[in-house]
């Protein structure tokens, strides 16, 4: 049996449109529904026949639903509840993909009511693309989804959840919604802050041309493009939903770059070397892990 029957969709850029046809694929029979506030991305989204219906409103589209999941970002996800809070059926499950947990969870129960329908997810999966057209259905295999229900869900509901889930190809694993925020801040969020920095400084180097920062940019620098490439609206909404866990762990990443500021001052060759073999090792377990290709260079092909 089907964890859903019914599913709505509320955004279908990158990762509503992704698991749109996830759904498509793994769950043929499941009536979708989508609904984006953005009328040319809707529209796109119908032409691609991403869905059975794109509704007109947020309010329409859930109407006859048994899941919603919100794909927003993360600061839109409050309003987007609380426009649908009227029309949505007392038995829907309601849940989202967004990136930070706490403060989305918050949002949603506060204009939902029925805590115990309330299972907030998030698919650590995704690209720096955005949009309709950058989605794909393979998305979210063998990545991680995190689920971090209040302690008022109800244990079926996180089981169907979980199920819908596991059908798309995801393993999942429940976390305490502060908890994630904290884990996420230093695997997602910090790196993303760390790209968007060095990619802006570059630019802003007197003594070294733009043209030569992109010339000479598979020294290194390509790599943190891509990610600086990512959503802007999105990644803004993630730093100020999280802004306590990605300060702290910014903290920490100060005092740790410092260390190694002292060491190349004061030639401590060991103290760099050691550091750099453990960094080593950390991206073979990343491999290991199957979160990554083990082949050189992100396996780019060069011929
Ligand atoms: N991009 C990524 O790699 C990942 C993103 N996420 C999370 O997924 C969510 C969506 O991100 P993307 O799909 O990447 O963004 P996107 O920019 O591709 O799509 C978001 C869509 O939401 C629509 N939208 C905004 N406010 C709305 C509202 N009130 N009602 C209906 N539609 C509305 C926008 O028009 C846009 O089409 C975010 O919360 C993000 O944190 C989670 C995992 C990975
Ligand atoms: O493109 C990348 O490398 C990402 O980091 C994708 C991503 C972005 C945000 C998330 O919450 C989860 C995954």
């Amino acid at each position: 049996m089907l964890p859903f029957e019914r599913v709505t969709i509320l955004g279908t850029g990158l990762i509503g449109s992704s698991l749109a046809r996830a759904i498509r694929n793994r769950m043929p029979t499941v009536r979708l529904t989508g609904y984006d506030r953005d009328a040319a991305v809707a529209a796109r989204a119908d032409e691609l026949g991403l869905f059975d219906d794109m509704a007109d409103s947020a309010g329409a589209s859930v109407c006859d639903a048994d899941l919603v999941v919100f794909a927003v970002p993360v600061r839109a996800i409050g309003a987007a509840a609380e426009e649908i809070a009227a029309d949505l059926p007392r038995d829907a499950v309601v849940s989202d993909v967004g990136s930070v947990k706490a403060s989305v969870l918050k949002a949603m129960a506060a204009a939902i009511e029925g805590p115990d329908r309330i299972v907030p997810a998030h698919p650590v999966a995704g690209t720096e693309r955005s949009g309709p057209d950058a989605g794909f259905a393979e998305l979210f295999e063998n990545r991680w989804c995190i689920l971090t229900p209040g302690a008022e869900a109800d244990a079926r509901n996180v089981e169907r959840v979980s199920e819908f889930w596991r059908r798309l190809g995801s393993e999942v694993e429940l976390m305490e919604a502060g908890h994630h925020d904290m884990v996420l801040a230093i695997t997602s969020h910090l790196p993303h802050l760390i790209a968007y920095t060095i990619v802006g400084t570059a630019s802003d180097i007197e003594d070294v041309t733009s043209s030569e920062v992109i010339k000479y940019s598979a020294g290194g620098f390509r790599d943190f493009t891509r990610i600086a490439a990512s959503d802007p609206t999105m990644w803004r909404d993630v730093f100020l939903e999280n802004k306590e866990a990605v300060l702290s762990t910014l903290q920490r990443f100060t005092e740790d770059l410092t260390q190694l500021q002292r060491a190349i001052r004061w030639d401590d060759g060991d103290f760099l070397f050691d550091r750099f073999r453990e960094t080593r090792d950390t991206r073979r377990r990343v491999i290991d892990a199957g979160q990554d290709t083990a082949a050189p260079d992100f396996g780019r092909d060069r011929r």
